[in-house]
């Protein structure tokens, strides 16, 4: 039995992908770029076996049997993956092995976490070290499971490049910045709501293209523009510009999701009362010291200096009162010695248009972090006398 085990990051989005041109290559219609979240505190981790006895291919994700074989995108990366193998003429194990996958994810799955970024990254990046072809280009094959996953195999600041070609080689990502670049560059999570979404980002985006017509505007004016101007500040350190893009990029994305017909509605009134928040608290330090940006769900991610992690997370304690505050499980990840005192002069915000009580789940405090990353056997998810998924 041939098994290899590896861990993917998340990946965030300050410039959002939102619209493809083709729906089975997932080929976008703008380029996006991303931060990389650190593995300490979420990732996906995947064991891929391949074996003469496996009779088919099947997966398990996060303990359940999931479709594999009738999951076209699944199985679109799985023969990219072969056909690489088999270009290089050396392969490991005969190509018709059958393979077991067993992968989790140590965050919620489909909840606007973005869980099938980490999963198909890792997904791929496994396969490719199970069929020894990992030093191929393999960023164009994870965006055929999951579009956003493409970024997620690198570490630190990255950058889809939409392309321009029908079949989609030009349509990958590439790095803009190692994490070493922006060390201090930390992230809050408002975890609001962490059940299924309603409409998935696949359906909102096809929706999008087909009936917005900001949509267009976006892609071709103002996406453009904005990635320049983020790289430009990525490489300067200059947060309070790379802020600024982000908090309007997120809201242009949620301005084309309700442009859409009918609209599709991913933030809820907590999320408005974060962004509230957000701007308030901006204004009262006298700087841009906080950004938020929302995926296809009400979650908030929050980016901040490692500096400012405590004072902000003073603020928001303030401002968003929650029972559950003492519990250790309430801030989640990196651990903050957090004074609830030390607020700067910011003491919440007044005009919350909602009851401010118990309205995060939990917080996740993580950082900028590096790419995918290839384990050691005894990290394996399967256990290899029987094939099956072990219950670590
Ligand atoms: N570890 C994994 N390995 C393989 N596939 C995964 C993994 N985790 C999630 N997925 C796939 O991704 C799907 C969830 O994707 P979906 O886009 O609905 O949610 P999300 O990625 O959490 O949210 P968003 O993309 O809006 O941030 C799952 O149903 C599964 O098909
Ligand atoms: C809002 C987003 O998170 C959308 C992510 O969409 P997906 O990559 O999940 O969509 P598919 O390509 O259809 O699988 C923005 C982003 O990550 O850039």
């Amino acid at each position: 039995m041939f098994i290899e085990t590896c861990i993917a990051p998340v990946n965030i989005a300050l410039i959002k992908y939102w619209g493809k041109r083709d729906e089975e290559l997932i080929l976008p219609i703008n380029d996006s770029l991303s931060v990389t979240l650190s593995t300490d505190e979420m990732c996906a981790k995947t064991t891929a076996a391949a074996a003469s006895s496996f009779k088919r291919h099947i997966m398990w994700l996060n303990g359940e049997e999931v479709p594999f074989e009738q999951n076209p995108r699944a199985m679109r990366c799985l023969k990219e993956i072969q056909q690489l193998a088999l270009a290089k003429e050396q392969l490991k194990f005969p190509i018709e092995w059958k393979l077991h996958i067993v992968s989790r994810n140590n965050f919620p799955t489909a909840a606007g976490l973005a869980s099938s970024a980490a999963g198909y990254a890792c997904l791929v990046y496994a396969l490719a070290h199970l069929y020894g072809v990992q030093k191929e280009e393999l960023t164009a094959i994870a965006r055929q499971g999951s579009g956003s996953a493409c970024r997620s195999l690198y570490g630190g600041f990255v950058r889809w490049h939409m392309g321009k070609s029908n079949d989609g080689t030009d349509s990958i990502a590439l790095p803009v910045a190692p994490c070493e670049h922006w060390q201090d560059l930390h992230v809050l999570i408002l975890v609001v709501n962490d059940a299924r979404k309603k409409t998935s980002s696949t359906k909102g985006m096809q929706l999008a293209v087909e009936t917005s017509d900001l949509i267009k505007y976006r892609a071709q004016y103002c996406v453009p523009q904005r990635t320049a101007a983020i790289v430009d500040a990525i490489k300067k350190h200059d947060f309070a510009k790379l802020a600024e893009i982000t908090m309007r990029d997120s809201n242009q994305f949620h301005a084309i999701a309700l442009d859409t017909y009918p609209p599709c509605v991913y933030m809820n009134d907590v999320s408005h009362a974060i962004v509230e928040f957000v701007h308030a608290f901006n204004k009262a330090v006298g700087e841009v010291k906080l950004a938020y940006t929302f995926d296809a769900g009400p979650n908030a991610c929050l980016y901040l200096l490692e500096r400012d992690v405590s004072i902000v997370l003073a603020a928001i304690k303030n401002s968003f009162p929650n029972d559950a505050e003492q519990s250790v499980e309430y801030v989640k990840g990196i651990p903050i010695a957090c004074d609830i005192g030390e607020n700067n002069g910011f003491n919440g915000n007044a005009t919350l248009p909602i009851n401010n009580k118990n309205l995060f789940k939990y917080i996740i405090h993580t950082r900028i972090g590096k790419g995918p990353q290839r384990l050691g056997k005894s990290e394996s998810l399967l256990d290899s006398s029987n094939g099956l998924p072990l219950n670590n």
